[in-house]
């Protein structure tokens, strides 16, 4: 008799439209056992009873073989990889309540409370064993099996190899990179960038305005990202142009939709899903002033999320900035 071999399992904590794609992701590659946890025992109900994540993924349909659960204890137990994607605020919190040998994937695209990177923050907390995923993945597609790339990236080369070995699937490409620091922030900046996006298109300022606010965003992000210590060429890769390009042209985006609501007068945030760029905005914006580095697009930003300033004052002051180089 052969003997058996166990089956893999991995976990992904937050039911968001991330999470759940991230989970129907896991299952079409087909080399592990998955399960979804998701915060509240009535949302965890709900996923159960439906097979549908009507609220963050509607219409896609959630097959008997994903393991639901609000058992955080249950769903980490056995698990060799947990991938962490819910919103960044509640990320602190889901870290003090995991094992530190628990290896972690971390797909949030926002920062700590003090603009800490996550991954930061969960070294701070005793983890080892870290990755991040990023790039221009929208969760609508996705959930969907549309065909995509993203990239997986630590210093610990093994692990990060090994999620890319559990998520590659005909409609997942998964590549690896050994710049965690870089391809973490790519997919947190361009939420700003992507805010601004839809305030271009909500004023209807045309598609030269957008396209130069999104070039002349580049250098802003790169800025950043220097500081951190990222290496340069990451930010022209898949978790950051890549990232900025979908983000700040797609219907799905919430960051995008965000910024076009407050152009015409709306809400930001709507159906509680979350708009991390509003809170990521904020948080850049004292790092400017606190470096002494400019950032004038992602400050005009941050002025309008906090109705500070009007959209065309923010339209007027960047085009009033005085002249300059283009480098
Ligand atoms: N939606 C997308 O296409 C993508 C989202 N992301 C990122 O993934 C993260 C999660 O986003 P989504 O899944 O889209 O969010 P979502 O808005 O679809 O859902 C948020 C989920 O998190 C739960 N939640 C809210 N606060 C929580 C907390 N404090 N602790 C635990 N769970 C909490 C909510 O109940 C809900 O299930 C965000 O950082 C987002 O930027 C990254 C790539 C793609
Ligand atoms: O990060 C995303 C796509 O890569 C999702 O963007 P939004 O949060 O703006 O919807």
């Amino acid at each position: 008799m052969t003997p058996k071999v166990a089956v893999p399992k991995v976990t992904v904590l937050g039911a968001g439209g991330w999470g759940t794609a991230l989970a129907l992701s896991l299952l079409r590659a087909g080399n592990c056992e998955v399960t979804l946890w998701a915060r509240r025992e009535d949302a965890a109900q709900e996923l159960r009873s439906r097979r549908e994540n009507v609220p963050y993924l509607p219409g896609v349909p959630l097959p008997p073989e994903l393991h639901i659960t609000s058992d955080l204890t249950q769903a980490t137990a056995k698990a060799e990889l947990a991938l962490a994607v819910t919103p960044s605020v509640g990320v602190p919190e889901l870290l003090s309540a995991l094992p530190h040998k628990l290896p972690l994937v971390l797909c949030a695209k926002g920062l700590g409370p003090g603009g800490e990177r996550l991954s930061e923050l969960a070294r701070a907390q005793g983890f080892t064993r870290l990755a991040v995923l990023s790039g221009p993945n929208h969760a609508e597609e996705i959930g969907r099996g549309l065909p995509a790339a993203t990239v997986i990236a630590s210093h610990d080369a093994a692990l990060a190899a090994r999620a890319q070995a559990l998520l590659q699937s005909a409609s997942l490409r998964p590549y690896t990179s050994s710049d965690p620091v870089g391809v973490e922030l790519g997919g947190v900046l361009k939420n700003v960038l992507a805010v601004a996006a839809g305030m271009v298109d909500g004023l209807q300022l045309g598609d030269n305005a957008k396209a130069s606010l999104l070039t002349r965003g580049l250098p802003e992000m790169a800025r950043y990202l220097a500081w951190a210590g990222a290496q340069p060429g990451t930010l022209y890769g898949l978790s950051g142009l890549g990232d900025l390009m979908a983000t700040a042209t797609s219907r799905h985006s919430r960051n995008r939709a965000a910024g076009e609501a407050l152009a015409r007068g709306g809400q930001p945030e709507q159906g509680g899903k979350v708009v991390e760029g509003l809170r990521t905005a904020r948080l850049l914006h004292d790092w400017g002033e606190q470096h002494g580095t400019e950032l004038p697009i992602i400050h005009a930003v941050s002025r309008v999320a906090a109705g500070e300033w009007t959209p065309q004052r923010a339209v007027e002051g960047l085009m009033e900035r005085a002249a300059k180089a283009e480098a």
